[in-house]
């Protein structure tokens, strides 16, 4: 009596598993089919398979040739690529004020929650809530309140400099110096955001591996936001994704291992939270009395209904900079040296700016930020010039079409399409730039005011519009700093046999293997 019911479960089984794959390879089919021919994108030109499937523009990403293909695909089609069913890439660079308007909201790109439970600015993704968030906590940020931290990046400096003089400079001997750069913006970001800093640069080393594990979780980062919709699908069953894909500080790699670094003093707990809290209980004792880093102004900030932050909110806003502002920072510092250092022209140029203005009496032993606004116009143009070729987010920042569409180069787009810009791509558009646009050209920002004028205009390394980058200011004032002293200080010289390795990955950049050896330089008085 059993067998044949057996039998007629096994055969119902596969008669389901027969009908749900069918009715897959229909819907697929289907589905095909549609954002091909019927979608209201179809009139764009593109990869065929990018209108059919998210997983081509993951597959980009995931090769760490996003940018690249980003660049390629506008020369072969045009000023609007579509990328992804519902996404379209724009490459013109003065369509970023049509695109990043103030009430363009992000889109579901941005992945909530991945830096964990409490949503942070930069990924809130409704205009209206970001714009009411932003008022609350951007005072802090303004360039007159970060100045007042130019002693604490002088301080860490000082130190890079004594550090790299102590262990590198030895005659003859190459080493790796792509961390370095690295390990000096991490000190002053931890320092700004939690009252001390991390200790890269005391150690001289990737302390707990926080630098290389971040990098590595970054794959499965860019994947969940070119993904979202699975990326959203899977977050609703809580045991994934509270395993995979909410960053927690026990993980091995991605943004967890930035939450594990925690509180200077807590080693070897390192542990984000506790680590805050012990430095906001320090700071409420008055043990921190005087300083007005980043952490006190976030305490002392209140809503509009005259509260404090909430602990979440300040945790989160702190933990945000750490990841955006250190990492960004170090890259932008890696490619100017990478730069300079392989055009003898530029370097002599730069390096004779510098000294005349020594010489001359206008530069401190530590440069002040105002002394570098007013005596080195070819350092600063060096900087612009590195961040333009070079931005250390070339990535996607998505914003959806608001209510009415929009119409581009004739073509209508209909509200709630993605629109996007890539740094790495608006920064090479010839009609701004020119026919020598691939070139690292200092000179061209000091050639015209309106020339200038018109290419700080199409900037996006730091985004564009409400979402701009809040610590902008605080990133111009360490580049203003830092990089200056170690050229002062030391004569890098590149091996030019073994060139920098330059990766891309989950839309952050960063250099490995910068061999160089480096010497002391006479003081210039
Ligand atoms: C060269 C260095 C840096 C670069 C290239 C950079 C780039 C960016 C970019 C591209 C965005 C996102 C824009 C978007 O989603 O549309 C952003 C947002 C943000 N950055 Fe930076 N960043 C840098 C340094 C910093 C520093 C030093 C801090 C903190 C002190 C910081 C704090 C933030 C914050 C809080 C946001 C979110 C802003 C918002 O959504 O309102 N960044 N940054």
């Amino acid at each position: 009596m059993t067998s044949p019911n057996v039998a007629q479960v096994g055969h119902s089984l596969v008669t389901a598993v027969v009908v749900a794959s069918v009715g897959l390879v229909v819907y697929l089919v289907g589905n095909a089919i549609y954002n091909l021919y019927f979608h209201p994108l179809a009139k764009f030109p593109g990869p065929r398979l990018a209108a059919v499937t998210r997983f081509w523009l993951a597959w980009q990403c995931y090769k760490e040739k996003e940018p690249y293909v980003l660049f390629e695909l506008s020369k072969k089609y045009g000023p609007v690529v579509r990328i992804s069913p519902a996404m379209l890439h724009v490459s013109d660079a003065t369509k970023l004020p049509v695109i990043y308007h103030r009430q363009a909201d992000k889109s579901k790109h941005y992945i909530t929650g991945s830096f964990g439970a409490t949503e942070s600015l930069f990924h809130m993704q409704a205009h209206s809530e970001h714009s009411k968030y932003r008022k609350a906590i951007a005072g802090p940020y303004t360039l007159s309140n970060m100045r007042k931290n130019e002693s604490l990046i002088d301080r860490h400096t000082e130190k890079w400099i004594k550090r790299m003089d102590e262990l590198l400079v030895q005659p003859g001997q190459e080493f790796d110096f792509s961390l370095w750069p690295v390990f000096w913006a991490y000190d002053v970001i931890s320092d700004l955001g939690f009252g001390g800093p991390f200790g890269f640069i005391d150690q001289g080393a990737d302390v707990d591996n926080l630098i290389t594990g971040y990098h590595e979780g970054l794959h499965l980062f860019g994947a969940m936001g070119r993904l979202y919709p699975i990326t959203n699908f899977v977050k609703k069953f809580p045991w994934i994704a509270n395993k995979y894909m909410i960053a927690k500080p026990e993980n091995d790699d991605g943004i967890g291992m930035i939450m594990r670094a925690g509180h200077p003093t807590l080693n070897p707990t390192r542990h984000l939270e506790l680590g805050l809290l012990l430095t906001l209980s320090e700071i409420e004792s008055g043990k921190f009395d005087g300083r007005q880093d980043l952490l006190q102004s976030l305490m002392e900030i209140r809503t509009t209904e005259g509260k404090p932050l909430e602990f979440e909110h300040i945790k989160t806003e702190v933990f945000i900079i750490l990841v955006a502002g250190a990492d960004t920072v170090g890259t932008t510092v890696q490619a100017l040296l990478n730069y300079i250092t392989r055009d003898a022209r530029v370097y002599e140029k730069l390096m004779n700016e510098v000294d005349n203005a020594t010489r001359a009496g206008h530069l401190s032993k530590l440069a002040q930020f105002d002394e570098v606004l007013q005596h080195l116009p070819y350092y600063m143009a060096c900087i612009k010039e590195a961040q333009r070729l070079c931005p250390p987010a070339p990535s996607l920042f998505p914003r959806l079409v608001s209510k009415g569409g929009l119409d581009l180069y004739g073509k209508f787009v209909p509200e709630g399409t993605e629109l996007t810009c890539n740094p790495y791509v608006v920064h090479r558009d010839s009609k701004i730039y020119g026919p020598d646009y691939e070139e690292f050209r200092p000179e061209r920002w000091l050639e015209s005011e309106e020339q200038a004028t018109l290419y700080q205009k199409y900037q996006f390394g730091f985004g564009y519009g409400s979402r701009i980058c809040l610590g902008k200011e605080f990133a111009r004032l360490e580049l203003y700093k830092g990089p200056l002293e170690f050229l002062r200080a030391f004569k890098p010289t590149l091996d030019q046999s073994r060139p920098p390795k330059y990766h891309i990955e989950g839309g952050e950049s960063w250099f490995t293997d910068m061999w160089m050896r480096l010497e002391r330089r006479e003081l210039v008085h």
